[in-house]
């Protein structure tokens, strides 16, 4: 058994770890990056860039199907699901292969390979091979997908994401169990592409929406595209020639039945603690075993335990794990001084068709008496029905007292694009009146989301808290 002193061990060699350990570098600690699985990350691997391959495959079908509408024939088109997969893993394995490259050009004394586990607050063990003894610890061990109990009696079967991008041919049918984003994002790409997918969800909710209007309009949309089984468990699932029944009851209490040739389960990620013996690590736990830990400074009580990415269950993004390996990697390298750092305007994008945004905290999580809402359709709006994709709605939401804006729930074409203008403009703390004075070109999506604050500053007006000098209409101006 061989032994390694640092002042910085990072658990797990994700995009989390990887920030992690070049904050400890910057510092001027000493690190060791502890790796169980391959090298290349989820998002790379089976995460973010597999997903929007397989959505792009799916968005030139769409515009190959729906040409028509623009007076453009085009006759005995397929899909060629070998191609599509073919580019899928591809483009995939080049991706992975930089990440690959990057992690494998770390010096090899700084690297340990195998699955690691506390034997103490400032104690790890790694495989049978090395003891680790370093100052402060960094848990950045990512999430798995969780498959539900009813999908128990086929558990060894189902498919998660993994699964999907290293198909070499598209599937005649799956159904999918989960209507979050991960499963409208696959589920909507393959329907495109000319897959049987049914979802089954014995709850009724679709994405993270929760502004009633929002949720009401992605229902009405997404019914009419996909085949949602929504309140619905299934009732039996077994194994049988040529895929799996699922028998379910409807809405109706109607029972139904019908084999798909796979099953998927999309029904949310569980945190990685189990093997990490996180007991003997001295750290808070919650009611589930999770550590606890300060959104700002990514601390574990006042230990020199940190926790970043999807491990820490704050904000499963990429992006957030980036910033969450950079915090827990700093402050662990120059622990006790724990630094607390602001984080940014919270941005979420589902990349459905229509997409889905959330900037800033959730609608449901706002003081219904403090807010003024704005809204716009995207029924009707020009550039949107110019491109054939006229459909959605947007909503958004200033403090009464400020006239801020100072959160949204976005349902609609390119919003990942006008998501980031608003997410920008709340971290910016800028007033309604002030996002008006904006250059806005014509015709634009944009347009949209300028009559939308258009609305909201009548809204504001009419609630009476914002006067002239709250809208930057003092005297003289
Ligand atoms: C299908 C899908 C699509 C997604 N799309 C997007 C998207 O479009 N945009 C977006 O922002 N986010 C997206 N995400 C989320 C994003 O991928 C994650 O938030 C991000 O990858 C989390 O990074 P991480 O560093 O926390 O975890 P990971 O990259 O998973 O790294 C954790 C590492 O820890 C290792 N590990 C675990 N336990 C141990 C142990 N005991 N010892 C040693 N090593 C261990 C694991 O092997 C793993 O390599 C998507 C996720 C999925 C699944
Ligand atoms: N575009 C992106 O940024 C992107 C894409 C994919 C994933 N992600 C990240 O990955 C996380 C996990 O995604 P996810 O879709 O797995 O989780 P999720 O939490 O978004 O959705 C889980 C879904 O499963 C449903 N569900 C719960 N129990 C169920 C059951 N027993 N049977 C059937 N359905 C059940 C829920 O109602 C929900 O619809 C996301 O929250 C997000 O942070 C991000």
């Amino acid at each position: 058994m061989k032994t390694k002193r640092v002042d910085v061990a990072i658990i797990g060699a994700g995009t989390a770890g990887l920030n992690a350990r070049r904050e400890a570098e910057k510092a001027g600690a000493s690190w060791v990056l502890i790796e169980s699985g391959p090298y290349g990350t989820t998002c790379a691997r089976v995460g973010c860039m597999p997903s929007k391959l397989l959505i792009a495959a799916a968005e030139a079908a769409h515009n190959v199907a729906h040409a028509r509408e623009f007076g453009v024939n085009v006759e005995n088109w397929n899909v060629d699901g070998r191609a599509v997969m073919e580019r899928v893993r591809s483009e995939r394995d080049r991706f992975v292969g930089f990440v690959v490259d990057s992690t494998e050009s770390i010096p090899e004394e700084k690297r340990l390979r195998g699955e690691a586990r506390f034997v103490g607050p400032k104690s790890l063990q790694v495989g049978d091979h090395t003891r680790v003894e370093a100052k402060s610890v960094v848990i950045a061990t990512g999430s798995r997908p969780w498959i539900p109990p009813q999908l128990d009696a086929i558990r060894d079967d189902v498919l998660v994401n993994d699964d999907v991008f290293e198909w070499e041919d598209l599937p005649e049918s799956m159904a999918i169990f989960g209507t979050g984003i991960i499963g409208l994002e696959i589920g909507q790409a393959l329907t495109r592409l000319g897959v049987q997918i049914e979802f089954f969800n014995p709850f009724d909710e679709l994405g993270r929406f929760s502004d009633p209007k929002i949720v009401a309009k992605a229902h009405k949309v997404f019914g009419k595209q996909l085949t949602l089984h929504l309140k619905s468990d299934a009732t039996g699932v077994e194994k049988v020639d040529g895929g799996y029944r699922i028998q379910w009851t409807d809405l109706n209490g109607e029972d139904h039945e019908r084999v798909f040739q796979h099953v998927m389960s999309a029904a949310g990620r569980r945190p990685n603690v189990e093997a990490l013996d996180l007991e003997k690590a001295g750290i808070p736990l919650d009611h589930r075993g999770l550590p606890i830990s300060d959104p700002r400074t990514l601390q574990c009580g006042d230990t020199s335990i940190f926790v970043a990415g999807d491990v820490s269950g704050h904000r499963p993004i990429l992006h957030e794990a980036s910033d969450e390996g950079r915090i827990a990697g700093a402050n662990a390298a120059q622990f006790p001084d724990v630094q607390a750092t602001v984080r940014k305007t919270s941005l979420e994008i589902a990349f459905t068709e229509p997409q889905m945004a959330i900037v800033g905290e959730r609608y449901i999580d706002l003081d219904p008496d403090e807010i003024a809402i704005g809204e716009v359709s995207y029924d009707n709006q020009g550039r949107a029905r110019v491109m054939g994709a006229n459909c959605g709605l947007v909503r958004l939401y200033g403090r009464k007292s400020n006239c801020r804006l100072i959160a949204a729930e976005m349902f609609g074409p390119r919003v990942e694009h006008t998501s980031h203008l608003l997410a920008w403009a709340i971290q910016e703390g800028l007033t309604v009146p002030e996002l008006l004075e904006k250059p806005v070109y014509h015709p634009v999506f944009e347009e949209g989301i300028r009559t939308a604050i258009r609305n909201l500053a009548k809204e504001l007006r009419v609630s009476g808290q914002c006067g002239p000098q709250d809208r930057g209409e003092g005297p003289g101006a």
